[in-house]
């Protein structure tokens, strides 16, 4: 499943390309302002800090909301407390485009996410030109190499790279690379089975000084406090917000993981 999630993302891109060439992709990134501090947004504090998700559908839940207008949403993100959002772009399984993106970036001044299968650095450059601040690199989808030569494309850009973990091996991987973002996801990406210990499970071999992300299966205020009680710095939440009142659970997220 996570390659073929790679393989559409790769297709979708070639196909932009045709019509953007990558002189252009890449003079629109470098005319942008420059990238938002997501270390400072998302830095730890004694508050949990909540990475809120643009989230239409998934391959594991099919359609989930209508989201007609991101930028709305984005906005009610930021106006109740959201540090970053993230915006899933991936266009055949999550139903999502660089165009939310783009328009997220008009309607709110926090750190944007672009939540995708990337794999080149055309898709950074693409991810700087619509307005990311960070992107995403997921350690079960990539080689090391590549990750290495990414993580220091998006740097070089102003970007944050965030690199995502599903198990003991991928977190020493991301260390190693000195990711200073790293998230937990609690989905494996192959099974979409959700575990919401394995933060907790990992989160020890992560040394202060790193951000510490735990993603996904967040359906209440409940698990917000479970993963703040193990360690988390910040939450990354899609389907709860999409799927509820998004501005009510948010507030009621940062009331829980307040200590
Ligand atoms: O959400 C999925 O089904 C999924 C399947 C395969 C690859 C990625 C997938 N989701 C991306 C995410 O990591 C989540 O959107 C994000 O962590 C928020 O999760 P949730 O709050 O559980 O919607």
């Amino acid at each position: 499943m996570l390659s073929d999630l790679y393989a559409g993302s790769l297709a979708d891109a070639a196909r932009r390309l045709e019509s953007t060439p990558l002189k252009l992709v890449e003079a629109q990134a470098l005319a942008r302002p420059p990238a938002l501090d997501a270390m400072i947004a998302l830095a730890p504090s004694s508050q949990i800090k909540v990475l809120a998700e643009v989230k239409r559908a998934s391959p594991s839940k099919g359609q989930m909301a209508a989201i007609q207008d991101p930028a709305a949403l984005a906005r009610i993100y930021a106006d109740n407390g959201a540090s970053a959002i993230s915006v899933l772009t991936e266009e055949q399984k999550f139903k999502g485009s660089l165009q939310d993106l783009e328009a997220v970036r008009e309607s709110v001044q926090v750190p944007l996410l672009r939540k995708d299968f990337i794999a080149t650095e055309h898709q950074i450059l693409e991810a700087r030109a619509a307005g990311a601040d960070i992107i995403l690199l997921i350690v079960a989808g990539l080689p090391e190499a590549d990750i290495a030569r990414l993580m220091k494309f998006s740097s070089e850009l102003g970007m944050t790279p965030f690199i995502e973990t599903h198990s003991e091996e991928e977190l020493k991987i991301a260390l190693g690379l000195g990711a200073a973002l790293i998230g937990v996801n609690a989905r494996d990406l192959s099974t979409f089975e959700t575990n919401r210990d394995l933060f907790g499970e990992l989160v020890d071999l992560i040394p202060s000084g790193v951000i510490k992300v735990a993603e996904s299966a967040v359906r209440n205020a409940d698990d917000v406090a479970h993963y703040r009680r193990a360690g988390a710095d910040v939450v990354l939440v899609g389907e709860a917000l999409v799927t509820n009142d998004p501005a009510a659970m948010l507030r009621s997220f940062l009331q829980a993981g307040k200590y």
